[in-house]
């Protein structure tokens, strides 16, 4: 019997040609991007990994979720790679530091800071976490094609959604010392946006010779408020799916 990969519990077969996948962080997310391709197939839903096959006009494509966090992503992506896919793109939700950023707008990292963690374990901290440079502009084409307001830039991938992202709206209410202020570093040093895949992604596939892309939806202006709007989840997921579509039918017949 063929065998399946430990975590996402799938074998090469599911796969049936695939060679890009869709990486949300939250499992639910996939069944909404698999909703806009015209054929779509559930394969499995292991742990945090929750697995689609889907396909359009183009190539087929998997949606796998990461769960949050970057040793979880490192998993999913070593299995999909295991499995033959060679290019990844995380669809996944972020809160904007920069003043000038709406909620409900869209965030295409061209690198990130690698405050993830996990990414040490691939790479030294001096290594930087860099989007391929092809997926930046399929993405950036498909939200002028969708007619998306979006934003291109550096993003913060933090280990911790709360003091990495500098929120004293906690249990505790206190950050630690060597945090304190950084919000306001990241923003005057043109960060957009805080997250917590994207570094482990572009690090992890750069080591690896695959290829990564990312793009998040914002959910919160960090300027206004600690509090995500969770009113704009389905918002930005539609859109999200869209873009997801529009890149998977670009990237077909792309050399690996
Ligand atoms: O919506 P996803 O893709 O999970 O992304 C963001 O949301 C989670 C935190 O709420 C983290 O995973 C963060 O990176
Ligand atoms: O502020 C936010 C919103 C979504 N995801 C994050 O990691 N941070």
């Amino acid at each position: 019997m063929e065998k399946r990969v430990y975590h996402l519990a799938l074998k090469k077969n599911d796969l049936a040609g695939a060679r890009i996948a869709l990486i949300p962080g939250d499992p639910w997310r996939c069944g909404v991007l698999a909703s806009v391709f015209r054929v779509q197939k559930e394969l499995a839903f292991h742990r945090e990994f929750r697995s689609f096959w889907v396909q359009d006009e183009g190539e087929p494509a998997l949606i796998v979720s990461s769960g949050i966090g970057g040793s979880s992503l490192s998993i999913a992506v070593e299995e999909l790679a295991q499995l033959g896919v060679q290019f990844f793109l995380r669809l996944g939700t972020c809160g904007a530091i920069q003043e000038h950023i709406a909620p409900g707008e869209l965030i295409i990292s061209e690198g990130a800071v690698r405050m993830d963690g996990a990414s040490l374990h691939y790479a030294p901290l001096a290594y930087p976490a860099c989007a391929n440079w092809g997926m930046v502009k399929l993405l950036r084409e498909a939200c002028l094609k969708l007619g998306y307001r979006f934003h291109t830039g550096i993003t913060c991938s933090s280990a911790t959604f709360y003091p990495g992202q500098e929120r004293y709206d906690t249990y505790s209410g206190y950050v630690i010392r060597a945090l304190q202020g950084s919000l306001e570093e990241w923003k005057r040093l043109g960060v957009l946006n805080y997250e917590m895949e994207t570094a482990t992604l572009f690090t992890m596939c750069r080591v690896l010779g695959l290829q990564a892309g990312a793009v998040c939806g914002v959910l919160v202006n960090r300027n206004s408020t600690e509090e995500v709007d969770s009113s704009l989840v389905e918002k930005v997921e539609l859109k999200l799916a869209l873009v997801g579509k529009e890149v998977v039918n670009a990237l077909s017949g792309w050399p690996d």
